[in-house]
């Protein structure tokens, strides 16, 4: 890399519009959406869609509620103008659907573009020509008053071939190419000639999109850039304005939100970002990031996953794990102080309220994801996010004490093997530690009796694999079973729950015992459909503990 990199690259210039408003501006509703995942995003795959590809996309991007699409570059291939055919003479497109097109400002590929779209209800025909100084000077060598008859030229073929064709509803579209390096009064100029033969009317508004062909700048510069568009452009009220981010600086989103709060009606781009280089702008993180400001996007993603792996499919391109919305990874937490905050917030959470979960700005379900990634455990993460896949998947309620203990075997654990460790893996480790806890002493049956309210107790245990016989009396079973043990252990704290709803409901009881043979304390957990015996296993589950932790 160069230690000047100012002698190679320049930095962009500000717009002077020092009264903008854009800042102030809320997005209260969403834009008009055109996907153009069939053109801009086809022409950016390293195999383009087959028909039958292209086909599937379509009803896909129909389904989640595109009204316009940008089906094809008609002039390119005969893949192209075979599946604009097919879609029109197959009636594939829906009376609310209106399809676009593209076409360069060359009159033999306008010709075929209005060829491909002979018996089209509805139709929009997309013109587009670069207008910046080094696309005028290097690839098309005109200067400003040819490049100016180039579009405008191209503008006329379209009123005669439309003409021709008068059973089509046509809308037309101009794209000055290259917008964002583009002299803002050469780019209003070259619009407003296009617009001057179109003379659209506000029943047939004419669009005029502004392509960040490249992105240049910081998306401040592409608002204000957007706002004096939207000032200057003449018949201002018969234009639909557009913008066409790319995402070269990783700014599209940004650069969309705020065109449309510059004065934006309409946004193109493709599902998860795909096309040109580093892509068109992600429309699917735009609808959600409405979505998740309360504003209905027109657009539906509640069965996000079908939507990726159908895009996939066609585009033969993988959507990275932790891609906005839909990643596999996005809605998952491996970081203890995020899993305790997730855990606090989905019990704080009741369906009616506004959705506050720390860490999730969307709710998963609400994007037909499941709450089972949410949280996973590795080396990472903490008590909380343990105790949340015990309770979630096995119904556990562990004590706080209990939760710091078994979460140091966890840490342990993860440091030994260096993997997450699943759900079903920590049942196993918690099974393995507190309820296979059955030597040196495993309880047999055990005997009750209550008499003038004292509780007396017979309990059949094997010690050391010899059966033997224990009584002990107590003001409560636990109070009796530990006189009738008599060893130097004392019960600390003890909480019951039911594991699950019914007759047959099992219950699940913790006990942390103390004793002066080791230092602090430990847990026993004893799982049984009678509480009493629930108790009792608990107890020798933590006896047994201290036995084999003893100093
Ligand atoms: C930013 C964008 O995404 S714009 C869309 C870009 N998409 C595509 O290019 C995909 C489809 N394109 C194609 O299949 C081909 O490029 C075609 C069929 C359109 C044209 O193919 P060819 O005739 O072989 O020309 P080629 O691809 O080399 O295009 C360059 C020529 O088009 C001219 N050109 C480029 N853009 C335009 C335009 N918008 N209007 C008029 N002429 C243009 C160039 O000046 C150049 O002309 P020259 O040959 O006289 O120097
Ligand atoms: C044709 C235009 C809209 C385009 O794709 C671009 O400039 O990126």
């Amino acid at each position: 890399m160069l230690k000047q990199p100012a002698n190679k690259y320049r930095s962009f210039p500000p717009v002077a519009l020092h009264d903008r408003t854009w800042p102030d501006t809320i997005i209260t509703q969403p834009p008009i959406w055109l996907s153009t995942d069939l053109r801009d995003g086809n022409q950016a795959l390293i195999e383009p869609m087959n028909g039958e590809q292209k086909l599937q996309m379509f009803n896909l991007l129909v389904q989640i509620g595109f009204k316009e699409i940008e089906v094809a570059f008609p002039s390119a291939s005969q893949t192209d103008f075979d599946f604009v055919r097919h879609l029109i003479e197959q009636n594939l497109i829906p009376d609310d659907v209106t399809i676009q097109v593209l076409t360069p400002a060359r009159e033999a590929l306008i010709r075929r573009t209005f060829e491909s779209l002979r018996g089209a209800k509805r139709a929009i025909v997309h013109l587009y020509n670069a207008t910046a100084p080094v696309f005028r000077r290097v690839v098309f060598g005109l200067d400003r008053p040819g490049t100016i008859n180039l579009a405008v030229t191209a503008a006329q073929l379209f009123n005669e071939l439309a003409a021709e064709q008068p059973d089509t509803n046509w809308r037309f579209q101009y794209s000055p190419e290259v917008f964002t390096s583009t002299e803002l009064d050469f780019a209003r100029e070259i619009c407003n000639a296009v617009l001057e033969v179109w003379q659209p009317a506000p029943e047939r508004k004419a669009i005029i999109n502004l392509p960040a062909t490249v992105e240049v700048s910081t998306p401040n510069i592409f608002a204000d850039q957007v706002e004096w568009m939207h000032r200057h452009l003449t018949m201002r009220d018969n234009v639909i304005l557009s913008v066409h981010p790319h995402n070269d600086r990783g700014c599209a989103i940004a650069a969309a939100e705020l065109a449309q709060m510059a004065g934006a009606d309409r946004v193109e781009g493709c599902l998860f970002g795909n096309g040109e280089r580093t892509g068109n702008v992600d429309l699917v993180t735009l609808a959600l990031n409405l979505y998740t400001q309360g504003v209905a996007p027109g657009l539906d993603f509640s069965q996000i996953n079908h939507v990726a792996r159908l895009v996939e499919d066609c585009t033969q391109l993988p959507i990275h794990p932790r891609h906005l919305y839909v990643g596999d990874l996005v809605f998952t937490a491996f970081s203890g102080s995020h899993q305790d905050a997730i855990k606090k917030g989905f019990s704080a959470q009741s369906s009616d309220d506004i959705w506050e979960v720390p860490y999730l700005p969307l709710d998963p379900a609400d994007v037909g994801r499941t709450y089972e990634s949410v949280i996973r455990v590795n080396s990472q993460s903490g008590k909380g996010g343990i105790a949340f896949l015990l309770e979630r998947d096995y119904n556990l309620v562990l004590p706080r004490r209990l939760q710091i203990e078994f979460s140091r075997m966890v840490q342990q654990a993860v440091d030994t093997h260096g993997q997450e460790m699943a759900a079903a893996d920590l049942w196993k480790l918690f099974e393995q530690e507190y309820l296979q806890a059955v030597s040196p002493i495993k309880y047999l049956a055990h005997h009750l009796e209550e008499v003038d309210s004292q509780q007396t107790i017979s309990v059949t245990l094997e010690r050391d694999g010899q059966p033997a016989t224990l009584q002990g009396q107590g003001n409560g079973p636990i109070d009796a079973f530990l006189q009738a043990l008599n060893l130097d252990i004392r019960v600390d704290h003890y909480e019951e729950h039911s594991l699950n709803q019914g007759s047959d409901a099992a219950a699940i009881a913790y006990v942390e015992v103390t004793s002066d043979c080791i230092s602090g304390s430990l847990h026993g957990v004893g799982i049984h459909s009678n509480i009493v015996t629930a108790s009792l296993l608990a107890i020798l589950s933590g006896v047994n503990r201290v036995l084999s932790h003893r100093r």
